[in-house]
């Protein structure tokens, strides 16, 4: 396969219809000024009472890289879809506009922005696209993750999963979401190489076939490595491939490190007790059992529940392809556009579904959370212009159910959507991946267990100041009016 032109780069890597918008916005001369577009989800991802926010390094790369090389303005021209003129604006383009954002490892939730772009209309109408495809899979990724941590707590958990990934970009910034939400190592070398991942890993059934039998296998390998992990399940798990692992376990002693076996298919439960009992029995008591072959939050929540005596998990399909959910869902709005005489006006999008309006103005989102035990409260959204740490008290209601409301006093509000870019500047001082997989933990551990459930978890509340309710509501109503006067 060869590509049509001798480079690529990531600026059309966007939706026809963001150019289009874009020549429009350009030929009638609006294409400069001010937008303000928020991102979010509706749902949350696998009905989990939290998410955790993942794919902003790899949108500071593409918002850093981004320009239209001369292979990207020949082809556009040769589409003869948009005019020379805006083409030729294309030639010049460079991203000069403000972004806020969530940091990676931060727990997000439904009907909150979670990114922001300021910019002239037509950048920030260019990078949707992109910005959308990164979260909507990082996001979903690191969630995924996170649960499967919190079901295996301090067991080691590794990421499998490059083989059945959706191509090679989604396992390398599948395998860095999953680290941020708690995996500890992928099997991905390359991952490990761009970002500093442990790498691990054992041995597949290859190499058992490529000998034959189990004990060739097994001491060909000992006898290349220092750290040896057996798999023991090619022939037959406590037949063969056990008893074969302890005898070479047992010839090569101190000249290798047995960490363990690991066990691939069959019924996990029964034979991880089994291999255990042969395990201890040998006297290889630290010797590990790891487990693999179509795991995830289900399937070891019940091994856990019928005993099984598992220590290390590795995890490839269900979490490297969001296997119970394709995407996230989120989206991005406009919501404030400056007018003609240079003011922001807010803007809303109606929908006949009270869900799917969008709230209207710029906004921040505010952590609560109670200054004694440092527990969330939950996240307060307001207008750009409100600073909720000048308040004494604050009214949390839903903006869904106005009389499901509470009164928090002894509060810290922290503002959540981070400064990355200031009018072209980046100006993000950013973290390193184990900070945010740290952070991810850390948050973690102020949110209430409530939330935290796998199974119907309580709803976290992500609430609307009076101000931003107030500004939805007028709008809306205006809105409604105008249509009246269109019936007439
Ligand atoms: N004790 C158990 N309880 C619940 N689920 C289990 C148990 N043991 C294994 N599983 C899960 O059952 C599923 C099917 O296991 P099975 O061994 O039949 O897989 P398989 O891929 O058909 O095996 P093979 O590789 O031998 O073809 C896997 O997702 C596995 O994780
Ligand atoms: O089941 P997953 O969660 O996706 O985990 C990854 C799977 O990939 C490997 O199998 P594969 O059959 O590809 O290779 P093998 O020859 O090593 O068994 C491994 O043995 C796991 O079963
Ligand atoms: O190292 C392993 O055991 C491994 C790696 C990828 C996929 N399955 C297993």
């Amino acid at each position: 396969m060869k590509y049509k032109y001798p480079d690529d780069s990531l600026a059309l890597h966007t939706d026809a219809y963001e150019l289009s918008m874009m020549q429009t916005y350009w030929k009638q001369g609006i294409g400069n000024r001010r937008a303000v577009f928020e991102a979010f989800f509706r749902k949350m991802p696998f009905q989990n009472g939290y998410a955790v926010f993942a794919g902003l390094d790899h949108i500071i790369e593409y918002v850093k890289n981004l320009h239209f090389t001369d292979s990207d303005i020949e082809y556009l021209k040769s589409t003869n879809q948009f005019d020379d003129d805006f083409i030729e604006y294309l030639r010049q383009f460079k991203f000069s506009g403000s972004i806020r954002s969530f940091q990676e490892g931060d727990l997000v939730f439904n009907h909150e922005p979670i990114f922001q772009v300021e910019a002239p209309m037509m950048e920030a109408q260019l990078i949707e696209t992109a910005i959308l495809n990164i979260l909507n899979f990082q996001i979903m990724i690191a969630t995924k993750a996170s649960r499967i941590k919190s079901i295996v707590g301090q067991q080691p958990v590794m990421e499998f999963g490059s083989r059945r990934a959706q191509e090679l970009d989604a396992a390398i910034w599948g395998t860095r979401a999953a680290y941020i939400g708690g995996f500890d190592a992928t099997s991905n070398v390359r991952a490990g190489k761009l970002f500093g991942i442990p790498i691990s890993g054992t041995h597949a059934h290859a190499l058992v076939q490529a000998y034959r039998n189990d004990y060739d296998a097994f001491k060909a390998y000992a006898e290349t490595h220092r750290d040896c992990v057996f798999l023991v399940d090619t022939f037959d798990t406590l037949k063969s491939g056990v008893p074969n692992a302890i005898k070479v376990a047992k010839e090569f002693g101190n000249k290798i490190n047995f960490q363990g076996v690991r066990i691939d298919s069959g019924d996990m439960a029964y034979l991880s007790k089994k291999v255990r009992q042969m395990l201890d029995d040998a006297g290889f008591k630290d010797a590990k059992i790891y487990a693999s072959n179509g795991l995830d939050e289900k399937t070891i929540q019940n091994l856990q529940m019928q005993g099984a005596k598992i220590d290390v998990w590795g995890i490839g399909t269900k979490l490297i392809t969001a296997y119970d959910q394709p995407t996230l869902g989120a989206v991005y709005k406009l919501v404030a556009f400056e007018d003609k005489n240079g003011k922001m006006v807010d803007t809303i999008k109606l929908s006949n579904n009270v869900a799917k309006m969008s709230t209207p103005g710029k906004k921040q989102v505010w952590r609560i959370n109670d200054r004694k035990d440092g527990k969330s409260e939950g996240d307060y959204i307001t207008l750009d212009d409100e600073n909720p740490c000048e308040e004494s008290s604050l009214n949390m209601f839903n903006p869904n159910f106005p009389l499901q409301q509470k009164d928090v006093d002894d509060f810290n509000a922290r503002p959540m959507l981070k400064d990355i870019w200031k009018d072209g500047q980046f100006v993000y001082d950013e973290p390193t991946l184990d900070e945010s997989r740290q952070r991810r933990a850390r948050h973690l551990d102020s949110l209430w267990d409530e939330y935290k459930r796998d199974l119907n978890p309580e709803v976290y509340p992500v609430d609307l100041s009076q101000k931003c309710y107030d500004n939805k509501l007028n709008m809306i109503h205006r809105i409604h009016e105008y249509v009246k006067t269109l019936d007439n």
